[in-house]
């Protein structure tokens, strides 16, 4: 598909559906797949359209203004990118297309650990609009290396992943294991240690991964970086009050149903999770959302912003810079029809009282 073809795909499930068709199997197989039997996957979705607006009338709405702040970089409207491995298995430019497409609609890319592109090049591309998400490997120069390479590279914050002590059990990918492509390798993972050959790629992966980390494990990240740190993968408000305490923001995420089958959907938390946080940090969201009214709802709730994962995957598969580009434009149009609807012009004007939760 070129550039061209794109305005005849005209929300994000049609890109989702128009890139399946093309896609590697691998890379779909990868991509689309939650743990088990894929109930939080699908929840995700679901918690959005339980959800009912009460539009007021009435309202001059000529004019309205999307625009936002996270951790003080200014967003033309609530919605970044989030880390998402392995870019480059549906295009050669990988994250650097990614980046640049995030950047060019006033966005925010957040760069996985498990990126093809090296951090620098990213960063480049982003020009400023870039966090870092970090997987805390076992080896902890390893991950210092990678805190201090993007710092310097210009990440405006630290995105530490919490909810994968061990990946979540998804079982396409047990069924047909994912072996990189020669000269597809991560770079931020170094070569493979002695010993793991008979391990596929993802398991492999796994072996890197700490498990043992924890709340102490924050003061180490803190010796090791000035940049502001954000924990994705909160799903009480427990554990939402320990972030702030620790100092941290909060993402709020199930990891888009690939870690623990039949956890809470990040939606349904959210209002607790507020509550736990008493606006003492910023709180973010993701998982699931595919309309403009899925971002309305999220920021009515709390959120001060939203990050898409498969969504902009899906757009690199189908056309790179350009697709990803076309991903953030529906969703902005649509959040600007949305908030036209309601009767709002200004984020700051939404609020609970414009839902109804459901019944
Ligand atoms: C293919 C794929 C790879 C992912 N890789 C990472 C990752 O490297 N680090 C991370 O914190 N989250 C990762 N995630 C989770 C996303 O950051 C995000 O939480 C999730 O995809 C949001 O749900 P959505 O896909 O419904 O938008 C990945 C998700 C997908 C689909
Ligand atoms: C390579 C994986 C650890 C990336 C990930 O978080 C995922 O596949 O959900």
């Amino acid at each position: 598909m070129t550039a061209l073809d794109l305005p005849q795909l005209l929300n994000l499930t049609d890109m989702e559906t128009a890139a399946q068709q093309i896609m590697p199997p691998d890379a779909l197989n990868y991509y689309a797949s939650g743990a088990n039997d894929e109930h939080t996957l699908r929840a995700n979705r679901a918690s959005f359209s339980r959800v009912k607006l009460r539009p007021r009338v009435l309202v001059d709405v000529s004019h309205i203004d999307l625009s936002t702040e996270v951790l003080g970089l200014p967003l033309s409207f609530p919605v970044g990118i989030a880390p998402c491995a392995m870019h480059g298995l549906v295009h050669p430019e990988a994250e650097v297309a990614t980046a640049t497409a995030a950047a060019a609609a006033g966005s925010l890319a957040t760069l996985s650990t498990m990126s093809h592109k090296p951090i620098e090049d990213v960063a480049q591309a982003a020009a400023g609009r870039m966090w870092f998400q970090l997987y805390l490997y076992r080896d902890r120069e390893v991950s210092r290396d990678l805190v201090q390479r993007a710092e310097a590279a210009g990440a405006r914050a630290l995105v530490l992943t919490v909810d994968t002590p061990f990946l979540g059990r998804r079982e396409v990918m047990l069924r047909s294991p994912l072996h990189l492509p020669e000269g597809m390798s991560l770079p931020n993972v170094g070569r493979r240690q002695p010993g793991t050959e008979h391990l596929d790629d993802l398991n492999y992966l796994n072996t890197l991964f700490d498990p043992s980390m924890n709340w102490r494990d924050l003061e180490w990240l803190r010796s090791v970086t000035r940049l502001p740190i954000v924990l994705k993968g909160i799903h009480t408000a427990e554990d939402a009050a320990l972030t702030v305490e620790s100092g941290g923001h909060v993402w709020v995420s199930n990891h888009g149903g690939r870690q623990l089958d039949t956890a809470v959907t990040p939606l349904e938390v959210l209002p607790e999770i507020v509550q736990a946080v008493q606006g003492r940090a910023e709180i973010y969201l993701d998982g699931g959302i595919t309309r403009g009214t899925d971002v309305l709802k999220a920021v009515a709730l709390g959120a001060r912003a939203v990050f898409l994962g498969r969504a902009p995957l899906y757009g690199l598969a189908l056309a790179g810079e350009a697709g990803v580009r076309h991903t953030l434009e529906l969703l902005r149009e649509e959040l600007q029809l949305a908030m036209a609807l309601c009767g709002k012009v200004r984020l700051a004007e939404l609020g609970p009282d414009l839902l109804r939760p459901s019944t």
